[in-house]
């Protein structure tokens, strides 16, 4: 059966709820699907990055009451919830005999934490359909309906794997903006293998300082073909596996090594990293002992950097600036501009980035990078190297950047070569720019997508 909106209650709204938050509060298990709730409202309706609602220190403060368990529940709901969110709106639909009212928006929150559960993760699935009953009772927004989140929820937990299927393989699971720019700058085909990786979480990949071979038997990790280690998704906590107190190594996405590979640092040079924070290609650059300037505007990402590098035994001098005004004493052999971006190269890990990013964002942004890598023309000495890269999948991010900058007379192209970028080196394209995107390296787990881009200054 499928369920029909709940009528207007004639209760009194704050009585209602009076009643129901005690009630509820106390329930086991029902706080970290409440934060659920709230915090995706807060991803989908305010833009929030899911990073900083989930920060253990800073985060929302429903996310900072819950137990350590109860946040990775939480968590695991989110991360489900956006990474599938077009299909379980299709479930949901499914379900329903007319469409939800366009305000009832802490509705829809809680049936797409309800069926992220039921349809994707190994909860028992009375527990979702009773907590998210109990949840909708509790609100006074949302009491009226609670018998619809029962029906509607109850019902997706009696649907065949076949019936989901069907459902979910009709849904988009990103926003029209996102799948518009992909299908414009990849094709249907490969905007399609994109969405596809999309759909699968990432692997934990790590970069080794040294000995490749002993950590990759240690942890159980696979050598990539660019020498990265990877390890399966479902890895215990980062700093709990071995090497990581004694700083062997750092997390960073495969494809993330590849910017700062092409400083190709060496220690007599001095290489600015500009745009550093968090530091996993500063510390890439200060391993080939380089002398290492690592600049960035937020003060506290540059204390994370600095920690960082601490851990690892590397050394950088830091510099909290915004780079449109910083001038230095003297000019470097080498700069790396890893330009802030939209970042939907990385939705795989962030797949909040999809819904809380736009096409009005990716402009902004690509104007700002254009700014900066102007920047980088004079911080740079006559024949030094510039690298320009971001962790966005949109081409008026990296390459209509990349082609803008090097029109300019001070700048000629350095394209990059197979050699530099081994298990990369189809993502070299015609212009000796680098594009990787999740799609590839696909029967392995895929990449985060990235551009990057190297130039002379004459
Ligand atoms: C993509 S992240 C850098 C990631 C880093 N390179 C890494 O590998 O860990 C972009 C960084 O640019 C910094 N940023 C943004 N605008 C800036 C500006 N005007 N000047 C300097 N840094 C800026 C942000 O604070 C952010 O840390």
């Amino acid at each position: 059966m499928r369920a029909t909106s709940a009528r207007k209650s004639a209760r009194p709204a704050g009585k209602t709820a009076a009643t129901h938050t005690d009630h509820s509060s106390t329930k086991t298990g029902l706080a970290p699907r409440l934060a659920a709730a709230r915090l995706l409202a807060a991803v989908i309706d305010k833009a929030t990055p899911l990073d900083a609602l989930t920060d253990d220190e800073n985060g929302n403060p429903a996310y900072i009451a819950l137990e350590p368990r109860d946040r990775g529940l939480c968590r695991a709901i989110l991360l489900t919830a956006l990474r599938h969110r077009g299909s379980l709106e299709a479930l949901i639909a499914d379900r329903l005999d007319r469409p939800l009212p366009p305000n009832a928006r802490a509705l829809e929150h809680l049936l797409h934490v309800g069926a992220a559960q039921i349809v994707h993760l190994s909860v028992p699935d009375s527990a979702a359909v009773d907590l998210a009953v109990t949840a909708a009772q509790g609100d006074p927004r949302l009491s009226r309906f609670a018998s619809l989140v029962n029906a509607v929820l109850r019902g997706l937990t009696r649907m065949s794997d076949e019936k989901r299927e069907a459902v979910a393989q009709k849904a988009l699971n990103a926003p029209q903006w996102f799948a518009a720019a992909l299908t414009r700058d990849y094709g249907e085909e490969s905007a399609a293998a994109i969405l596809q990786a999309h759909q699968m979480e990432a692997s934990v990949d790590l970069t080794v300082k040294a000995n490749a071979e002993r950590w990759a038997e240690e942890l159980g990790a696979r050598i990539l073909p660019n020498g990265s280690l990877r390890l399966p998704a479902s890895t215990p906590p980062i700093p709990a596996l071995p090497g990581f107190e004694e700083g062997a190594w750092w997390v960073q996405d495969a494809a993330a090594t590849i910017p700062a590979r092409l400083i190709g640092a060496t220690p007599s040079m001095k290489v600015a990293d500009l745009c550093a924070a968090p530091g996993g290609k500063t510390a890439q650059i200060a391993l080939s002992g380089a002398a290492v300037t690592a600049l960035d505007l937020s003060a506290s990402r540059l204390r994370r950097l600095e920690d960082n590098l601490r851990r690892l035994d590397l050394s950088a001098k830091t510099v909290a600036a915004d780079l449109r005004k910083w001038a230095p004493d003297e000019a470097f052999d080498a700069v790396l501009l890893d330009a802030p971006c939209s970042s939907t190269g990385t939705a795989r890990r962030h797949p909040d980035v999809l819904w809380t990013k736009s096409d009005a964002v990716v402009e902004r942004m690509a104007a700002l990078q254009a700014v900066l890598l102007q920047r980088c023309v004079d911080l740079v000495r006559p024949g030094g190297t510039i690298v320009f890269a971001n962790c966005s999948l949109d081409r008026r991010e990296g390459e209509a950047v990349a082609r803008a900058f090097e029109a300019l007379e001070a700048i000629e192209p350095l394209p990059v070569s197979q050699a530099e970028i081994p298990g990369f080196e189809t993502a070299i394209t015609g212009e000796g720019w680098v594009r990787t995107t999740p799609a590839n390296w696909a029967e392995i787990g895929g990449v985060d997508g990235f551009f990057a881009a190297r130039f002379r200054r004459i």
